[in-house]
């Protein structure tokens, strides 16, 4: 039972200096910092339990993050929680709908970043407070979970009895599907392996070590994903020596983040093609809908999708991407969307139009937040793990209370209650914004 009023919210700027390892660069992102807007509620509770919530930002971004966190905050303080869940569709909308703060969104952009961060922390909580490891998979009643969506702007794709019914018939077989992720969990795919910024010796490096045998962790990757769209004859040869160490059998993804124009994307990976990517991630701008459907339908006769989905706004624009057949893959964020009450309403409309969900992770705590969605729609709502596989990316796990478990490439689910979103507290004080132990010592290494 959700209890307590909501006494405090506090939010901290935490960066890791990943940028330095070139971990996580891309095309478009050559220094990524990854970081996050870490969000902790506390109530007046006796219990003594707090909700911890988190946006995946990139260094400098975070600042204006923690902002937008501050500026939405009376939303949340002295409210009940069990008032706030008790009609979480309706307080969804009213963080979405802030009457000043939406003229600076509404439902994109910092402030739903800033807004995901806030939710992030009360399913924490609520979820703490029931013992249940997150209510999703735990949820005797389909209803709760439509009662959490705000199907504003998407009735004409996804009504609340659409939902039902799909969650309805989501109970068959659950008991299995449930069995089935407790002992060989949820395929992941390895991003780690090729970010843009690793030198050909990383690159032969890190495959290997997913190898048998010489794995850090044990486990053994079967999915790949590289980056491109900096330079083609690079990608060319960064391509072939993938492919060439991991095989013909295993799959490969490619990753642009949105370098391209329409028919560059297209011309581009017709030279890529003979690497047999499995899909092509954000080939142009992510807000470019019948840009990805031309590149979507002009891919076909090479056999490779489009997949997109890290920096789609809102349930809005996944709506209409499926509408127009402009994507294959569809992938979902845990921080970029209104939380798991958005979420949930993309993975019931992926549903619909028959588009498997491969959830973009990495980042700082997006696997460990993002696994408990996609079990949730293998257990609940698609029941089918073809084509279906979620990223990994081996960084940053070590600061959380509860990390994500990868055995045999695949995601084990998580026992802990909650929704896997508490960092540590020596972690978070070390990475403090520009205070923290590690800041203090490279920003006087910068001016010297
Ligand atoms: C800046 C980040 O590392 C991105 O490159 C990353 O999220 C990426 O697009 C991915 O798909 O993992
Ligand atoms: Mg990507």
């Amino acid at each position: 039972m959700a209890r307590g009023r909501v006494s405090r919210l506090s939010v901290r700027d935490v960066r890791f200096p990943t940028s330095l390892g070139g971990h996580g660069s891309d095309a478009m992102h050559t220094d990524p910092d990854y970081s996050a807007a870490y969000v902790v509620i506390e109530t007046d509770a006796e219990d003594g339990l707090k909700g911890y919530g988190i946006t995946f930002t990139l260094g400098k971004g975070t600042e204006v993050v923690v902002c937008a966190v501050n500026a939405l905050a009376h939303h949340v303080l002295n409210k009940d929680l069990r008032d706030i869940v008790g009609d979480f569709r309706g307080f969804y909308r009213q963080l979405t709908s802030d009457g000043q703060l939406r003229w600076i969104g509404p439902e994109k952009g910092v402030v739903h970043l800033a807004t995901a961060a806030v939710l992030n922390a009360v399913w924490d909580l609520w979820a703490k407070q029931e013992g249940k490891v997150t209510h999703l998979t735990a949820t005797p009643d389909p209803r709760t979970l439509v009662s959490c969506i705000d199907f504003r702007y998407i009735t004409d794709v996804l009504t609340e009895e659409d939902a039902y019914e799909i969650l309805q018939k989501g109970q068959i077989g659950k008991k299995e599907r449930e069995e089935h992720m407790l002992t060989g969990g949820y395929p992941a795919y390895t991003t780690s392996c090729a970010w843009l910024g690793y030198s050909d010796d990383t690159l032969k490096q890190v495959p290997a070590e997913a190898g048998p045998g010489l794995n850090r962790r044990t486990h053994v990757f079967h999915r790949f994903k590289v980056k491109v769209g900096a330079d083609v004859q690079d990608d060319v040869r960064r391509c072939r020596l993938i492919r060439d160490m991991i095989g013909p059998e295993k799959t490969l993804m490619m990753d642009a983040n949105q370098r391209w124009d329409v028919p560059e994307a297209v011309e581009w990976m017709s030279k890529l093609a003979e690497f047999k990517p499995l899909w092509i991630e954000e080939p142009t701008s992510p807000d470019d809908i019948l840009g990805h459907a031309a590149i979507s339908k002009a891919l076909v006769p090479l056999g490779i999708g489009v997949a997109t989905g890290e920096q789609c706004h809102n349930r809005v624009i996944f709506k209409q991407l499926l509408q127009a057949n402009a994507l294959q893959f569809l992938q979902i964020d845990s921080c970029r969307l209104g939380s798991v009450n958005e979420n949930l309403s993309v993975l019931l409309m992926a549903k619909k139009f028959g588009i498997p969900v491969c959830p973009h992770a990495g980042g700082v705590g997006l696997c460990e937040l993002v696994q408990h969605l996609i079990i949730f729609d293998y257990i609940s709502v698609s029941a089918s793990l073809d084509n279906r596989m979620c990223e990994y990316v081996d960084h940053l796990h070590e600061h959380f209370k509860y990390p994500v478990r990868i055995q045999e490439a695949s995601y084990m689910p998580p026992m802990d209650a909650g929704y896997s979103t508490e960092m540590k507290e020596e972690s978070v004080k070390k990475h403090q914004y520009p205070d923290g132990e590690v800041w203090k010592k490279l920003l006087a290494a910068q001016k010297n």
